[in-house]
């Protein structure tokens, strides 16, 4: 069941890109596809996007409470952590810092790279690249690379650079 678009609104759909839902995962940890880009991740998703000889696997994890403590869990092993923050929901980025810390130092974590989006810069009052750099703790981080890039899914700000980075960041197999 191919898709095109890969990220959370339809408007960000990456040319070129397909997308399918990865085939080993039971059927009732799925989302419908159509309406999943509208309302928040319940539990998890995972996907397949594909663009000519190159196949990245995503985890995408629900950021509500209850879905917090599988984060874990989902991160071991993996190429890359990628932590999307909503830039402008200001009220949100203290539990975002707080969650985002107590994740990272978490043993079976170490070292694994960080990629830390501030989405939503279409909407007027999100924060500065640098106002979010530095409420989230960024520079604190350590034994690990980390990286931030604004972007805007909605108006496809930045996505080619983010899709720059996760192929950097991917194991070839
Ligand atoms: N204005 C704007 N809206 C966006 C953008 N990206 C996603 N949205 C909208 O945000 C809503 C989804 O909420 P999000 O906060 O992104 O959901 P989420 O982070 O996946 O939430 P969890 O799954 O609970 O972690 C949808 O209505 C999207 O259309 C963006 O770049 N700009
Ligand atoms: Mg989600």
């Amino acid at each position: 069941m191919a898709e095109e678009y890969i990220s959370q609104t339809r408007d960000g759909a990456l040319p070129g890109w397909t997308s399918e839902r990865w085939k080993d995962v039971p059927s009732q940890l799925h989302r419908r596809g159509d309406s999943e880009d509208l309302i928040p991740t319940v539990g998890f998703n995972m996907r397949k996007v594909t663009k000519g000889n190159v196949t990245i696997k995503l985890w995408d994890l629900g950021g509500q409470r209850r879905f917090r403590t599988m984060w874990e869990r989902y991160c071991r092993g993996v190429s890359a952590i990628v932590y999307v923050v909503d830039a402008a929901d200001r009220d949100s980025i203290p539990i975002a810092r707080s969650e985002l810390h107590e994740l990272l130092i978490k043993p079976s974590l170490t070292g694994i790279p960080l990629l830390v989006l501030g989405n939503k810069i279409d909407k007027s009052e999100a924060l500065s690249k640098q106002a979010l750099v530095d409420q989230l703790g960024l520079e604190s981080l350590q034994e690990r690379e980390v990286c931030f890039y604004m972007i805007s899914c909605k108006d496809s700000v930045n996505i080619d650079v983010v899709i720059d980075w996760l192929i950097k960041h991917s194991k070839t197999v």
